[in-house]
Formats: C-alpha cells, structure tokens, sequence
C-alpha cells in the first residue's frame, strides 16, 4: 500500500496544470538524505515539485521508526519552504525460503520506487548512489568473475518500463557527500544491516576499504574511472555485435556459415548478444566455450540452456525457449488495429504485425480474428493463382522447423488468414496501393 503525503494546496488550485515532479528514491540514511535536500533546494521557485520516495522493506526492526524519521524530515523541510513531498510504501510480502534477502529488496525496491513515481506522475527517479558505491560494485564484480557488461557497474542513467533512472553523483566522492550534510547539518539514520558480515558488500566495505585506501588513496576515483572506461567499451561491443548480426542472423536464426568468417572474439561476442535477445539471458561462459568449438560442425546438433535448447539445422542455429508453466489460456480472440506488437501469453509469444507496401492483407481482415489451433485439413495458398494445400505439405515445401509452426492461425470470417512460418493466405493479399500489414509470429 502507497501513502503520500497531500499535496500542498496553494501551489497545485484544482484548475492548473500539476506542477512537474521528480523524485528521489529516500532511505532516509546520509546520501540519499544529502540528495533529496540538493534537489528540494534547486527546486525551490522552479514550479517543481520533489517527491521523496521511501519504502519500508518490513526486514528490520528499526524500519518504523526509519519511516517516523523520513516524515517528520520532510514535514521539518515543508515548513522551511522546501517543495517536498513523501510518499511510501510498505512491503508486505517477504523473501520466498532460499531467496537472498538482497536481491529479494533490492527488486521489490525498484518495484515499488517505480509503482509510486508513475502513480504521482513522476517519470524521473533520481537515486543517491555515489563514486564509492560505483568503486565497490566493480570490485564485487570483479571477484565474482564478471566480464566487461559488469565491470561497467552502475549506469549513470538507464531507462526501464517507463521510468527515467539517474544517479547524478555517481561522479562525486563519498566525502564531499559527507562534506555536503555536515555543512547543511542535516540528520539522517543509520542502517544497522550495513554492519551485518554476511552480505559481500558489508564485508568488502568493513574489512577490504579501509585497507585498500591506506595502501592506494586514490582507489575510489580510479576504480570509478575504470568503471566508466568498462562502461564505454560494454557500449562499444554492443554496437558491434548489432552491425554484426545484421549480417549474420534473421528471424530463421544465425547463419553459421557467416558467422565463422568473424574473427573469434567477434564471433563470441556476436554469439553472447543474439542469445541474449533470443533467450533473455546471458549464456554461461561453458555454454559460449562449447558453442565456438562446436557449432562449426556439420550436421544437426543440440545444446540445452536453463532457458531453452539450441538447434544447429541446415545451416543455421535456432533457440527453442523451454516449455514455462501455462500461465493462461490461450487467447481465442483478437483485434490488430494497426502496426504493433500484440501479445499473446497464452499461445507463449507474440504477433507482430509491420505496415508494407506489398504482400501484405488489409486491416479490415483483422479487425475479428479467430485463434485457433491446427486441428489437420486445413489448406493455405502460398501464392496468388497456386493451389491450396494441406499446410502439412506446405511447411514441408518451405522448410519450416518444427519449432517456428507453433503459434496461432488466424482466421477471419472462416477464412485463414495467417499461419506462423508461412505467413499471409494469399486469398487476402490486399491489393497493390491499399493500406495493408504483414504479420509475423514471434515465440517468447
Ligand atoms: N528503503 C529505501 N527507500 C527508498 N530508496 C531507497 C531505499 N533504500 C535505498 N534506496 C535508494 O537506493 C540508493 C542506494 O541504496 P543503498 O542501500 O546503497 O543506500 P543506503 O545505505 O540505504 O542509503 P543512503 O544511500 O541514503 O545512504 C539510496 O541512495 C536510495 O536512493
């Protein structure tokens, strides 16, 4: 449940625009209590109203009276004249038996940050991460074996689901932070789990910091540093791997034989981004090994993943997901009302359907569609004047995968429309000059 605090009347009367907002996600501790005051203070006689975001984990003991801190704070500022508002939420749900407690707040966290901010109209969430905290994340990827994505550490400002997230002090060291509350004597709390051993980032920073600044004062900003370099090269790769796959790889899959003209860390490179975007995972690194010794082989082969199989099949190397649980029934009806992507969970992907100029059918054959399963019988015309054939025969002829047949067919007043791997009847084709879409399946 979300709690804001109302807003201030005479700023917002019932016929104006709402005045803009941004919010700064507020644990209530030094840094993002140092944020919040910053950006209240630069917002002042701007029309911009602050939200101060806080979310009561329900982990710690001490978590109401963080919660009694953050109100009383933010009253204590309104008063002065500072345009801030608190809202908060309490999570109620816990940590699921085995789950780690971190990675449990830290996703229920951004969850909630991000319900709250969109639900005040807030699309912009500033979060008080500093330079320190940038140092310490590249050292705990670094000894957890990560590659350049996560050396990269945090990024300055990354969009998600709506949400504008940015960290403005990622640059600015922890002691200027300190600097900025002692100067501005403002309070805040301290979290007691930031003493608790056991997570990895306590212990890099009770025992490893202090060591490691006493040996090399200057970690902090050469750590951060290396994390921007990380940052930029990750960018760089990413730009490579898309030109490469450009080349390389089409909705049917990669094309091996394309593929093995890259050098071999092009082709590793170019290999982790397509399973990446086919899988929505990155592969292990034993996968990615087996893969670049394996896949120039002849003949057909298998690889499994924890997120589905890899098929190599004349030529090309196609994903097939894992069968997850049925979340739902599968869709019978649906309206494609224009250019888009039209989901359908229950079938276990998607139709995406893209204006053409040619070959496509016109929207009023999509405007009631019937989802149906193959049942055997039905017939599909690939071309205009060609016969209609069993769609048994006709995937046979155009040499569709197993895996690429699984999706709905549309039909339209009885009529098939759309078959995934085949595409558009060409009993609908629109005419030459008509508005007119080509569908495509896509599973995931
Ligand atoms: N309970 C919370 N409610 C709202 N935002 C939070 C909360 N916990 C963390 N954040 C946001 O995430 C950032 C990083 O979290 P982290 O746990 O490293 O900081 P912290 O030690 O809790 O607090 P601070 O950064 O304010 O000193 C915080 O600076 C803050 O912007």
């Amino acid at each position: 449940m979300s709690d804001c605090s109302p807003m201030a009347a005479s700023r917002t009367p019932a016929t104006a625009e709402p005045a803009p907002r941004i919010a700064v996600a507020y644990s209530a501790g030094r840094d993002s209590t140092a944020l919040l005051h910053a950006t209240a203070t630069a917002a002042v006689g701007q029309g911009v109203e602050v939200l101060a975001l806080h979310i009561h984990h329900g982990l710690s003991p001490h978590a109401d009276d963080w919660l009694a801190h953050a109100q009383r704070q933010c009253a204590r500022w309104r008063r002065q004249g500072l345009p801030v508002r608190l809202c908060t939420q309490r999570l109620t749900h816990k940590p699921a038996t085995g789950e780690s407690v971190e990675a449990w707040a830290r996703r229920e966290r951004y969850r909630a940050l991000r319900e709250m901010a969109l639900q005040e109209g807030a699309t912009l969430v500033l979060l008080a991460h500093h330079q320190r905290d940038q140092a310490e994340t590249l050292l705990l990827q670094a000894l957890r074996g990560a590659g350049v994505a996560g050396l990269a550490g945090m990024p300055e400002t990354i969009e998600r689901e709506g949400v504008t997230w940015t960290r403005p002090w990622l640059q600015q060291s922890r002691s200027a932070i300190e600097a900025y509350v002692r100067h501005h004597r403002l309070r805040f709390v301290d979290d007691d789990s930031n003493d608790q051993p056991r997570f990895a980032r306590n212990r890099l920073r009770l025992d490893v910091w202090p060591a490691l600044v006493k040996a090399f004062p200057q970690a902090e900003a050469s750590l951060a540093d290396a994390a921007t370099w990380a940052a930029q090269a990750t960018d760089a790769l990413a730009e490579l791997a898309a030109m490469d796959l450009a080349d390389i790889a089409d909705a049917r899959g990669l094309k091996v034989n394309t593929w093995r003209t890259l050098s071999a860390p092009r082709q590793v490179n170019a290999l982790r981004t397509w399973f990446q975007r086919e899988a929505g995972a990155l592969p292990s690194s034993t996968l990615l090994q087996r893969l670049q010794s394996e896949l120039p082989g002849a003949g057909d082969a298998q690889w499994q993943s924890p997120q589905g199989t890899l098929h190599r099949r004349r030529g090309r190397l196609a994903f097939v997901p894992a069968a997850g649980p049925v979340m739902s029934a599968p869709e019978s009806l649906l309206h494609i009302s224009g250019p888009g992507r039209y989901p359908l969970p229950g079938w276990g992907g998607e139709l995406v359907a893209t204006r053409v100029r040619q070959d496509g059918v016109h929207p009023a054959w999509l405007a009631r569609i019937d989802l149906r399963r193959r049942e055997g019988g039905e017939q599909f015309m690939a071309g205009v004047g060609r016969p209609a054939r069993s769609l048994k025969k006709q995937y046979q002829a155009a040499d569709v995968p197993a895996w690429e047949r699984d999706g709905p067919l549309l039909y339209s007043g009885g009529q098939l429309v759309f078959v995934p791997g085949l595409g558009i009847d060409a009993r609908v084709l629109a005419l030459p000059g008509q508005p007119q879409l080509r569908l495509r399946w896509q599973r995931g």
